[in-house]
């Protein structure tokens, strides 16, 4: 078998790694679902035409597992089906038919949207398995492994992704290394193929000419795979300006802080870092609107992350960081701001000091960051930068100590950026009485009236002890001048200064 030959005798150890996962996948999907029962969903892309090929080549191997291979393979053997569109490109279409007339596939085309075209499909055959070129950063991807239940909604069957896990450079090893065709766009510059209305061939891979028309460079050439879609236009438009242009507007700035964690939810663990975040926060003058702890679940957090960012200056998020099936944090960030999970190359560089020889395979999984929101910010007491989303900031601390690290680094990183007003230091002072609940609920109301720029927190470490107050504000002179007020609303001394 041609595919299976020209991997064997390549001596690029990473394609061979991939090519065994994605083929393991793929003769489990065939040993657990008959061949009636399986389909393959193809389009003309080029991931969809590595899928082809490792399919041909899988299917080959899991006869010869079974022991009954005469080494051919005249025709293609898995159910295939196109969604083809008025709005596809002449060479997508050309280069799928091509493909299923050399390779002896029998095309189902279908002419409906994905849906319904799906459940005019399952209806009609016994299909529980379908095929798809689905790659981790694809946007769509988010949440999914390579055996993926259809979504809530869709009609049922199993997806299967045997190349899930393949990255823009792997897709072209690939190709490359078996030498089989591809549709023509890909050589003009377009690097990852949608609709004709939203994609243009890859700026990146634009040649200086001067002739009147701009040339491209192949798609194998784009260095970095972070930017393979860089061609495609952008769907999502609102996104929540960056602390520092919209913040000005409040005359405090406001966080949010999420935990993500199963085992603070059962209780299994003491969440220290909350706590001690809001300290920090509030010390350095923000106003800490919400603490939310969330399930290592994707979809939690990213309805969590999408709520908080558009209320809030600033996201301060932990847990649920790392290469760990449960570290799903990025992903949820990825999914809030309608980006995908990409390999970054920088971040990647770091984790490969940090781990080195302890790591084996594939390092690219843990090094994905949400694609082109993503700002590293590095301090040299940190061995991994601090990562930031727009006004999401993702802290890696698993404890207090390692918080304190961090957020210094923060702080001192936002104060070399020029935000030094965003730290602007609150200040405070709390006073502490026997007075009743009752003789001080309507003074206080009236004070806050009068003070509408300061805070007034009350507040009592038991229930028949004395009083709390708490006045807070950006400007010391108005404290001491409510400090004043209050007093002068009571008989002399029933205050008591706290440090
Ligand atoms: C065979 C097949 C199965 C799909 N299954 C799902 C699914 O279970 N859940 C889902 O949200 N989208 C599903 N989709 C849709 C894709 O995730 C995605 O929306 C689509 O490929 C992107 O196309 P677009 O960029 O034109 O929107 C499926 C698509 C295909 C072709
Ligand atoms: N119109 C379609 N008909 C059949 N399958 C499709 C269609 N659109 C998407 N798919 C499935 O979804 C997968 C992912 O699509 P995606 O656009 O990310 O990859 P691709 O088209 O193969 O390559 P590229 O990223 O270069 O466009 C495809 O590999 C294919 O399995
Ligand atoms: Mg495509």
């Amino acid at each position: 078998m041609e595919i299976d030959k020209a991997i064997r005798e390549s001596d690029d150890k990473r394609l061979k790694t991939k090519y065994n996962n994605a083929i393991f996948v793929i003769t489990r999907a065939l040993s657990l679902y008959s061949i009636e029962e399986v389909a393959f969903s193809f389009n003309g892309g080029k991931d969809s035409t590595v899928l082809l090929h490792l399919l041909r080549a899988g299917y080959f191997l899991h006869k010869k597992e079974m022991g009954c291979s005469n080494g051919g393979l005249p025709n293609f053997p898995v159910r295939t089906i196109y969604f083809e569109s008025p709005s596809a490109f002449t060479e997508i279409n050309a280069f799928t038919y091509d493909a299923a007339q050399t390779y002896g596939i029998q095309l189902d085309i279908i002419r409906q949207d994905f849906k319904s075209g799906l459940e005019a499909l399952l209806t009609a055959n016994p299909i529980r398995a379908i095929f798809l070129g689905v790659r981790i950063g694809d946007p769509t991807a988010v949440g999914q492994e390579q055996f993926s239940p259809s979504s809530p909604g869709w009609p049922p069957f199993m997806r299967v992704n045997p190349i899930l896990d393949w990255s823009y450079r792997d897709v072209w090893a690939f190709l490359l290394t078996c030498k089989v065709k591809y549709c023509s766009l890909y050589d003009q510059g377009y690097t990852s193929i949608g609709s004709i209305h939203d994609t243009v061939p890859n700026a990146l891979l634009s040649v200086n000419d001067t002739s009147s028309k701009e040339k491209f460079k192949p798609a194998y050439m784009l260095s970095d795979g972070r930017s393979e879609r860089a061609g495609r236009v952008k769907k999502n438009a609102s996104i929540k300006n960056d602390v520092g242009s919209d913040s000005q507007k409040h005359e405090v700035l406001l966080a949010s802080v999420i935990a993500v964690g199963d085992e603070i939810l059962s209780g299994t663990v003491d969440d220290q870092l909350g706590l001690s975040l809001c300290k920090k926060l509030t010390s350095v003058g923000w106003s800490v609107q919400q603490t939310s702890v969330l399930r290592n679940d994707i979809d939690s957090v990213s309805e969590e992350v999408d709520r908080q960012r558009s209320i809030c200056d600033m996201v301060f998020i932990y847990g649920g960081v790392g290469p760990l099936h449960s570290d799903v944090t990025l992903a949820g960030v990825a999914k809030a701001f309608g980006v995908r999970l990409a390999p970054d190359e920088e971040f990647e560089e770091y984790l490969r000091h940090l781990i080195s020889e302890h790591c084996t395979g594939d390092r690219n999984e843990m090094a994905q960051l949400p694609e082109g929101i993503t700002e590293l910010l590095h301090h040299e007491k940190l061995s991994v930068p601090l990562i930031k989303c727009r006004n999401v900031i993702v802290l890696a601390a698993t404890n207090t100590e390692e918080l304190e690290k961090e957020w210094e680094c923060l702080t001192e990183l936002t104060k070399l950026g020029g935000s030094t007003s965003l730290m602007e230091l609150y200040a405070s002072r709390r006073l502490m009485t026997s007075l009743t609940d009752v003789e001080v609920a309507e003074p206080l109301s009236k004070l806050g009236l009068e003070f509408p720029d300061i805070y007034l927190g009350c507040y009592r470490k038991s229930r028949q002890g004395p009083i709390i107050i708490c006045l807070k504000g950006k400007d010391n002179a108005r404290i001491d001048s409510a400090v004043h007020a209050l007093r002068k609303k009571f008989k002399e001394g029933v205050f008591v200064d706290m440090k």
